[in-house]
């Protein structure tokens, strides 16, 4: 699996210990940042190139997903959701990390680095990894109503307001 990564300074140390993690595991581990540490760096640039990166990979059929992190995980989330063809879940304990991959094919997850041990945080992310897609129709049907949205601003045969 190709994992891509992204953080801002609140869980740069995380993020490296990760990556090692995810590494020695075998994973192809691709990393969007930052490379240092800056106290007043900004989340949303890190966290869109990873993202983006994911969908890409996707799109070319190349398997892939996208972990982000921050302190809490919150922004980091809504930054890789502003990608078209992301879904992206933030994930707290291991139910939440299995069900965006069983309910939510989630693409990207998010983790608060200052909400977790590190030794937390890597197995939330290994129970996303190992997790299929359940396929299951009724999944399947609003993960879709999700893309439709996205691509034309409205959900057939449902009522969504006008953006
Ligand atoms: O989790 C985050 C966004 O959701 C950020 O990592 C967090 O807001 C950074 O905080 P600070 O600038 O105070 O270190």
């Amino acid at each position: 699996m190709r994992i891509h990564i992204a953080t801002d300074h609140a869980g740069l140390d995380f993020s490296q210990t990760i990556q090692e993690h995810l590494a020695s595991l075998g994973h192809d581990v691709i990393d969007h940042g930052p490379t240092s540490y800056d106290p007043i760096d900004d989340y949303p640039s890190f966290c869109i190139n990873a993202a983006q990166a994911v969908v890409r990979d996707q799109r070319a059929g190349v398997e892939a997903l996208g972990v982000v992190f921050g302190g809490s995980g919150n922004g980091e989330q809504i930054a890789a959701n502003k990608v078209t063809g992301v879904r992206a879940a933030l994930v707290w304990n291991h139910s939440t990390a299995v069900l965006a991959r069983q309910h939510n094919d989630a693409n990207v997850i998010s983790i608060g680095a200052r909400q977790h041990t590190v030794d937390e945080a890597m197995s939330l992310i290994d129970a996303f990894v190992a997790e299929p897609f359940s396929l299951e129709e009724r999944h399947v049907r609003r993960i879709a109503q999700l893309a439709e949205y996205e691509a034309t601003g409205a959900i057939a045969g449902h009522l969504v307001d006008p953006a």
